[in-house]
């Protein structure tokens, strides 16, 4: 006799067509592994995704209970490997929308944890058709060094700088998005040490003032239509490298959209751009998965 596979209830969406499956997990009872995340976001064995963003109160998970004095959710990042992430502003303003849109939290701002800190959601209504602009404010980038860091990748090598915006980004400058070439092989950095969890890169292109565009490979991923922290490090290493300061607006075309970028007079960014929800419904896994 074989055993009823275990339901997840699950909603689907993109933020500028990153994907993710939204599991909510309200009181931390799922236990989601390296091999069921690769099962869950495998389009052949699941409902296929960039990542999953298990949705669990930040008092009933180990991992974010130092912030439930804080906020109400924790956003437990997995990239489709199944190796944790800590930031992602597509992820994050999707996970936003999900739990205003079922009526978890009431719209307007809302504190949501993740491995990298608090970070704010602006969810300015619900939504009748599940979708809709959401605004996080991704905090100051930094920059750890070391100055001189060259990317390979298609055989190319190219300098890049070192951002980390809650998560490891290298931003190569190139004349076109194009010039990346094929990106199914990860990028390597140089000198190997920079990067000792792994890092994502974005190939960016200056399209004009205030406009980059860009193509990304994402640690844990590999190449996707949309990366939300990826752009902000983009637009960081702009600036830095132009010697912009001040409050500025930009925005940054990907694959899958446009994405707007505030920089505010204190140096923080806030990340606009769609967040939509297009598929709720039922996941089955054998029991043994
Ligand atoms: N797509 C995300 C970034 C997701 C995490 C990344 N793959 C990592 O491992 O750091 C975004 O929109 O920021």
């Amino acid at each position: 006799m074989t055993s009823p596979p275990i339901t997840l209830p699950f909603a689907k969406g993109h933020g500028c067509e990153n994907s993710f499956l939204v599991l909510p997990d309200p009181d931390g009872r799922l236990r989601l592994t390296a091999e069921t995340t690769r099962r869950l976001t495998d389009s052949h064995t699941g409902a296929g995704a960039d990542g999953i963003l298990r949705a669990v109160r930040c008092a009933d998970d180990p991992e974010a209970a130092a912030m439930a004095g804080a906020a109400e959710w924790f956003m437990d990042y997995r990239n489709r490997d199944g190796s944790l992430g800590a930031m992602c502003g597509n992820g994050i303003r999707l996970f936003a929308r999900f739990l205003v849109d079922t009526g978890l939290c009431a719209p307007g701002t809302l504190a949501i944890a993740t491995r990298a800190g608090i970070r704010r959601v602006r969810v300015p209504s619900r939504c009748q058709d599940l979708q809709g602009p959401v605004s996080v404010a991704m905090g100051t980038p930094l920059f750890p060094g070391p100055d001189h860091i060259t990317i390979t990748t298609a055989g190319a090598s190219r300098p890049a700088t070192h951002v980390d915006m809650g998560n490891p980004h290298a931003v190569v400058f190139v004349n076109d998005p194009a010039d990346a070439g094929d990106l199914r092989t990860p990028p390597t950095a140089e000198p190997a040490d920079t990067y000792p969890h792994g890092f994502t890169t974005e190939f960016v292109a200056v399209r004009g003032p205030g406009h980059l565009a860009l193509r990304v490979h994402e640690r844990g991923v590999g190449e996707t239509r949309a990366c939300g922290t990826g752009a902000c490090a983009a637009v960081a290493a702009h600036r830095r490298r132009t010697g912009q300061t001040g409050a500025a607006d930009y925005h940054v075309d990907l694959l899958g959209g446009r994405l707007h970028i505030a920089v505010l007079p204190d140096g923080d960014m806030e990340l606009t751009g769609p967040a939509v929800i297009t598929a709720q419904g039922a996941l089955h896994l054998p029991r043994t998965a």
